[in-house]
Parts: C-alpha cells; sequence; structure tokens
C-alpha cells in the first residue's frame, strides 16, 4: 500500500519579508482528513500560510513535514491560486498537460481531460484558448487541472474572490464532490457563507499568527476571541 502524504506538521514555521516577520510562528497539523477554511482579515497571512504549507515559501525558522519525501509529497498535492494561472493553450492542453507529465499517454490523458471539462461545464470549450475564457471559467479549469491528477490535498487561496453566486456555487459543487471521494482541501476565504457551507475545520489568523483552530461546528457557535466573534457577527475586523 502507498503511504498517505498526510499528516501535514507544520513546527515552529517563520517566513519573513525584508527581515519582518509576516507568517509565525505557527503550529499546524494538516490531518488526512477533512476540509479546512482558512480565515482572517486581509494582511492576515492567509495566502503566506497556504504557500508555506504547499512549500512556496522559504522558512526563516521552523519546518514542515509530510509522511513521504517532499519530492513525493511535491507531486501529490495541488495548489489553486487566486487568480488563476494557464497555458496560453487550449483548455485540453491545459487539462492534459499535468497527465502528461506524470507520464500518461496522449489518448487517455485526452479522454481524462474531456471527462473533468464536462463536470466543471467547459466541455464545449476544449478547443478554446484558455486566456480566452471569463474569469469563472478561467477558475474551473484551475480547479480541474488541480484535481485532474487525483491529489491527496489542494491548497485553494480565495478561488472564489471574483466570482458570481453561480460560479462560486459551481465550484462549491466541485470541491464538495473531490472532498467526498478523499481530497484534502485547505482553502483561504473571505466569505462567511461560504466558510459556513463548507468548512469541517477552521483556522482563523491575525496579524500572521493563528489565533483559532478547531472543528467548524465549534468555531461558529462558540468562537473563542473577540475578533473571530465580530468577524462572525459581519463587523469589520482589522
Ligand atoms: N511580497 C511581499 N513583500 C512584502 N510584504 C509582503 C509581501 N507579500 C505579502 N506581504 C505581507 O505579508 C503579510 C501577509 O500577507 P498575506 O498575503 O499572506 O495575507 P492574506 O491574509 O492572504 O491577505 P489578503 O486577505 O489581503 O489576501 C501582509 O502584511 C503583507 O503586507
Amino acid at each position: 500500500m502507498v503511504t498517505p502524504v498526510l499528516p501535514l506538521t507544520m513546527s515552529g514555521a517563520v517566513v519573513k519579508r525584508r527581515s519582518k516577520i509576516v507568517l509565525g510562528p505557527v503550529d499546524l497539523t494538516i490531518g488526512g482528513q477533512g476540509l479546512t477554511i482558512v480565515l482572517g482579515p486581509n494582511g492576515a497571512g492567509k495566502t503566506t500560510l497556504l504557500r508555506a504549507l504547499h512549500g512556496l515559501e522559504r522558512l526563516a525558522q521552523g519546518d514542515t513535514v509530510w509522511q513521504v519525501p517532499l519530492d513525493q509529497a511535491r507531486a501529490r498535492q495541488g495548489f489553486v491560486f487566486q487568480s488563476p494561472i494557464m497555458l496560453r493553450r487550449s483548455v485540453l492542453d491545459n487539462l492534459t498537460y499535468p497527465l502528461r507529465l506524470n507520464g500518461m499517454a496522449k489518448p487517455e490523458a485526452a479522454q481524462m481531460a474531456r471527462g473533468w471539462a464536462a463536470r466543471v461545464g467547459l466541455d464545449r470549450a476544449l478547443e478554446q484558448p484558455a486566456p480566452q475564457l471569463s474569469g469563472g471559467e478561467q477558475q474551473k479549469l484551475a480547479l480541474a487541472r488541480a484535481l485532474i491528477t487525483a491529489p491527496e490535498i489542494v491548497f485553494l487561496d480565495e478561488p472564489c474572490a471574483s466570482l458570481d453566486g453561480r460560479a462560486t456555487r459551481e465550484i462549491e459543487t466541485i470541491l464538495l464532490a473531490a472532498h467526498a471521494s478523499g481530497t484534502r482541501i485547505v482553502m483561504a476565504t473571505h466569505d462567511i457563507g461560504q466558510a459556513k457551507r463548507l468548512a469541517t475545520e477552521v483556522v482563523f489568523m491575525m496579524r500572521g499568527a493563528i489565533v483559532e483552530n478547531g472543528p467548524a461546528a465549534a468555531f461558529f457557535a462558540s468562537p473563542k476571541t473577540p475578533q473571530a466573534a465580530a468577524l462572525l457577527r459581519g463587523d469589520i475586523v482589522e
């Protein structure tokens, strides 16, 4: 049996920018199951935390430990950025690219890409250049491309930030299906409604630190910090 990549354990992690600490020290364990929503005001460090967990940040202190060697852990996780990043090629090519990188034969990759395009409602846009898609379509493509390799964990940085209700609902449906099929999800959002719809766990951040971390039901029912309580009331939290 293949060893799972999770749990992921981050210990004493610090990220600095121009010698200023923007994250940490953070201790966080991402267990094998669940959908974690990262909440917090602008500049709290949500993006930096996701990037650090995914291995995109150089840590000034501390470390992140996966259950498998780092190169394997890298290959078995995905990341969806707030602004989708696409190849300047067709929708089909964007979807087959990660599969081809993993060594899948072209016809098999194309078949899988068609299946995923249908799941995200892009089956009629397969030959269209990806940069011509609308924002919502690009984000759905980015999500499909991150999920097509069946990663064990996916990090998402406010994937619905500039999308309307319909596109947001479509993305949430895809995420819930991925979660139901066993993909671990860690996602930053500003949208409390979205957090309530999706989260099984919540990480609440302020000024580069995790100030609350635990089951979503307990966080929403009785937040421990006044800042989290204010956020849930709809007040402005700075
Ligand atoms: N390239 C950079 N150079 C200097 N400081 C940065 C840089 N990127 C981020 N920061 C700082 O790091 C801190 C954390 O930023 P981060 O983007 O992680 O927050 P966030 O919670 O994701 O915010 P938002 O909700 O606005 O996306 C902020 O104080 C920000 O100003």
